[in-house]
């Protein structure tokens, strides 16, 4: 199987989980802090935590237009929670000065889950990721309000205060989750982010867009 190198962004946030979980997953799993850093991956993971301090972080380490335009190149990217946000075209209850990578037309809005359900449970079906339902974890998390067409949703809450909102998504080559499968031993989600990048590298650097 072709080895790839997949980035975790190192600015903040539940990093450790994300590498630990890659490198399970069968990728070479490498912190990413630095432009230079960025280049060498064929891959990115923007992991969960505050995005309103990864947003901050990003723009002061000269990160934020490196991101945007390799997603804009085909980097496959998978954001969890924060991770999400900073992958929205459009943040509702951000802060006015929050920025975001883009990636997915859509609009998320943080904390949405409200403060009586900060942290819950719930089972979740992903589309195109086998067996049985993620146990998914959701801190504070966001959840979905509008997709565009060519936004592929992957995964709704089946239970609970949250039932029926949009919990994952994907286009292209960019997929997102409000919940976090790095906190919990599952590695599907993982894995199949991995193969997601093996197909979208032909070698070290290239990147086809997705189907
Ligand atoms: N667990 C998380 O990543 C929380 C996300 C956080 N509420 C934010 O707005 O960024």
């Amino acid at each position: 199987m072709a080895e790839v190198t997949v980035g975790v962004l190192a600015l903040q946030g539940d990093v450790r989980e994300h590498l630990a979980a890659l490198t399970g997953a069968g990728a070479t799993a490498v912190a990413v802090r630095r432009p230079e850093e960025l280049e060498r991956v064929d891959g990115l993971v923007v992991p969960g935590g505050e995005s309103t301090t990864i947003s901050k972080l990003a723009e002061a380490f000269d990160l934020l237009d490196p991101i945007r335009k390799r997603i804009g190149a085909g980097l496959p990217v998978y954001g969890s929670c924060a991770g999400m946000i900073m992958l929205a075209t459009e943040v509702l209850d951000g802060r006015p000065d929050q920025q975001s990578f883009g990636g997915i037309e859509m609009t998320v809005r943080r904390n949405a889950f409200g403060r009586q359900v900060d942290s819950f449970e719930a089972p979740v079906e992903l589309a195109g990721v086998p067996g049985p339902s993620f146990h998914a974890v959701f801190i504070r998390a966001p959840w979905v309000e509008r997709v565009a067409d060519g936004v592929q949703v992957l995964g709704r809450v089946t239970e609970g205060p949250g039932a029926g909102r949009i919990v994952a998504v994907r286009q292209g080559n960019v997929v997102a989750t409000a919940f976090h499968p790095e906190l919990t031993g599952d590695r599907r989600l993982h894995r199949w982010f991995v193969d997601l990048v093996r197909g979208a590298t032909d070698g070290p650097g290239q990147h086809r867009f997705a189907e």
